[in-house]
């Protein structure tokens, strides 16, 4: 029997990058607090992550939590990240554990590690000839208060993991466009990460065996400052795109 996967942001970019690769897939429980626009697969629960009664009862008989609702904007004020992205993660690990629920996948950001992006490493550490990687075993260090909001969610993993044994993947996703890598953007070019490539890697999270991990989610760019090694050693991750080999489209 396919395995039960609750989507939380499903109306949102990377919902619909996940779903266009997986929709016929696995059973899907998809929650948003706006409704859905067009058709989907599955059930739909239209819902604010930080209402607890309602997160626990989306959870009921679900396997894997794919985690992305949350404030997506970089220049997001605290009083919003601070509800969205913290305290809606909070709600969902604990609803999750206490659901039994066995894996949850959390959109983390390339954001929670902006300040790597010193004015001495760029913007060379975004071309493919400059070998500066980081790899996920760093500190953490956010470039803005989302990013911080990020950190705090990967952080509530590590702790639901280390006190309940959830498994929990924190996938720090690059870039995500349709079709095409960013345009005159060498760093969203360097953190590409194309729709097909994001509903495999999301697909590994929900298949692979893995404990606490954190990868970056890009694809195989020749520009990248990110490793995927991780990724690929973990979770099975095999991306096939490369915002290269769109140089000259
Ligand atoms: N798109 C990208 O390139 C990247 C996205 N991410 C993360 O991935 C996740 C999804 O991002 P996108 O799909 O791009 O953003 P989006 O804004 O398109 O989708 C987010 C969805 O979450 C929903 N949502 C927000 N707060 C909610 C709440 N309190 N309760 C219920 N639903 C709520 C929104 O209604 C929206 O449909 C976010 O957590 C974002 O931080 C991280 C890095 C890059
Ligand atoms: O976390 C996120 O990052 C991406 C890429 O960041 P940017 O600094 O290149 O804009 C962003 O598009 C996305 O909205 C955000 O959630």
């Amino acid at each position: 029997m396919a395995q039960s996967v609750l989507l939380t942001g499903a109306a949102g970019r990377v919902g619909e990058a996940i779903l266009g690769g997986l929709a016929d897939d696995y059973e899907w429980r998809l929650l948003d607090r706006d409704p859905p626009t067009e058709d989907y697969p599955g059930e739909f629960v239209v819902a604010d992550i930080t209402e607890d009664e309602t997160i626990r009862e989306a959870m009921e008989g679900i396997d894997v939590v794919l985690h992305l609702a949350g404030d997506p904007r970089k220049t997001a004020p605290w009083d919003s990240v601070l509800t969205n992205n913290i305290d809606g993660t909070q709600t969902v690990f604990e609803a999750a554990v206490d659901a039994g629920v066995e894996k949850v996948a959390f959109a983390s950001s390339n954001h929670a590690v902006g300040h790597y992006e010193t004015d001495e490493r760029t913007p060379e550490m975004y071309r493919a000839d400059d070998d500066y990687l980081l790899d996920g075993t760093e500190q953490p260090r956010p470039g803005n208060l989302y990013g911080v909001s990020k950190v705090a969610g990967e952080s509530l993993g590590r702790y639901y993991h280390d006190e309940y044994g959830i498994s929990v993947v924190n996938v720090r996703i690059g870039n995500l466009t349709e079709n095409h890598p960013p345009i005159d953007y060498e760093r969203g070019q360097a953190m590409w990460l194309s729709y097909r490539d994001c509903a495999h890697l999301f697909d590994r999270c929900i298949q692979a065996d893995y404990d606490y991990e954190i990868v970056y989610g890009i694809s195989d760019n020749d520009r990248k400052y990110y490793s995927i090694e991780r990724a690929k050693e973990v979770l099975g991750y095999e991306p096939q795109d490369n915002s290269a080999a769109h140089n000259d489209d």
